[in-house]
């Protein structure tokens, strides 16, 4: 993690805004000392581009790890990380979470992560997983997601927390918690994150089925809220984050915690228990042997 910091998130100024100080729309600076030019310019390997436009108070994140956006253990501390930073920061208000893998917004945990790995590296790799639903999930500033391609399973959880979620309306794309269709189980906090925002029923046959959905059957369940042309995503993320940026940051806040904040408490109350979980559930033969052959269908084009 510390690597990781030291590396430093890369921040993008674009327009005349400024990057990391000044111009927010209360007239307050902002300025962190972990922003400095030398983390900046030691930032060329970061898996998540950070444009943060402080006149708007706008922050997009793009996601960067090709080939399909997996979310490994690096990636998750950077995300982590970056929402962190730009939390602190006082001249962000919002962030739009998209991609700049072409037809992929996040293709979910990296399944090299959970396969054929050590105890101990299962535990650092789900703390970080919680880490990151944690920090998202329990966001005090608005969320949207400009979902630019498919996002099945940890894709779709990262979607699932954010404020608002706005699809490409492109009939290939696919976007689900498909878990069980590797031969894994949605832990409960993804699972409540799906109940609370398409409903139990749904919830019930999405996961049991590992169900994938098409932009317009997201729509449909609510799963997302909108649907746009791809060309359009980001213009569009941005219009309605400023829709957002409309309603009073304290009344908003509160409102979401008292939404989210039950849900947030299940887990922080059992982490370690659902680390035991994970690992022991992970590393049984039968799982690494799902796995090993959900692998093998993926390089070979099958899945
Ligand atoms: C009872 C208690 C339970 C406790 C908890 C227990 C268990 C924990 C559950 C953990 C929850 C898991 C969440 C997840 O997110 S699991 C990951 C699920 N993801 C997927 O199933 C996505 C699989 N990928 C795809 O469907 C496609 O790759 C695609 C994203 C639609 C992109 O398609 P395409 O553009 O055609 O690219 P390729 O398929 O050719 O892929 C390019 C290379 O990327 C590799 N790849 C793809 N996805 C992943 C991944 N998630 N992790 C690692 N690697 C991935 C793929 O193999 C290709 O590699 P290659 O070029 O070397 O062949």
């Amino acid at each position: 993690m510390a690597a990781v910091l030291r590396r430093g998130i890369k921040f993008i100024s674009f327009g005349s805004s400024q990057v990391f100080s000044g111009g927010c729309k209360h007239g307050k600076t902002s300025t962190l000392s972990s922003f400095s030019s030398s983390n900046r310019n030691s930032s060329s390997s970061s898996k998540i581009k950070v444009d943060l436009d402080s006149s708007t108070g706008i922050a997009v994140m793009k996601f960067q790890n090709p080939p399909v956006n997996s979310m490994n253990l690096e990636f998750l501390t950077e995300f982590s990380i970056g929402l962190e930073k730009l939390e602190l920061d006082k001249s962000c208000r919002g962030v739009i979470l998209t991609s700049a893998q072409p037809k992929i917004f996040s293709a979910g945990l990296d399944i090299l992560d959970m396969y054929g790995k050590t105890p101990e590296h299962y535990e650092e790799f789900w703390r970080a997983v919680q880490d990151m639903w944690l920090k998202l999930y329990g966001y005090s500033k608005i969320t949207i997601a400009a979902i630019n391609g498919s996002s099945p399973a940890g894709g779709c959880l990262v979607s699932m927390a954010s404020d608002y979620r706005i699809m490409a309306d492109n009939p290939r794309y696919r976007i689900g918690l498909n878990e069980t269709q590797l031969g894994i189980v949605a832990p409960f906090w993804f699972k409540d994150t799906m109940v609370n925002t398409v409903g139990h029923r749904t919830t019930e046959l999405s996961l049991q089925f590992g169900l994938m959905y098409s932009p317009s059957d997201a729509l449909k369940i609510g799963l997302v809220d909108q649907l746009v042309p791809e060309e359009n995503i980001l213009s569009t993320a941005t219009e309605t984050m400023t829709k957002w940026l409309d309603i009073p940051d304290h009344a908003r806040e509160i409102s979401k915690s008292m939404l989210r904040k039950p849900t947030v408490d299940r887990l922080l109350a059992s982490r370690d228990a659902d680390i035991k979980n994970f690992v022991s559930f992970i590393a049984k033969d039968s799982i690494q042997k799902s796995l090993g052959l959900y692998l093998t269908m993926l390089k070979q084009r099958k899945v």
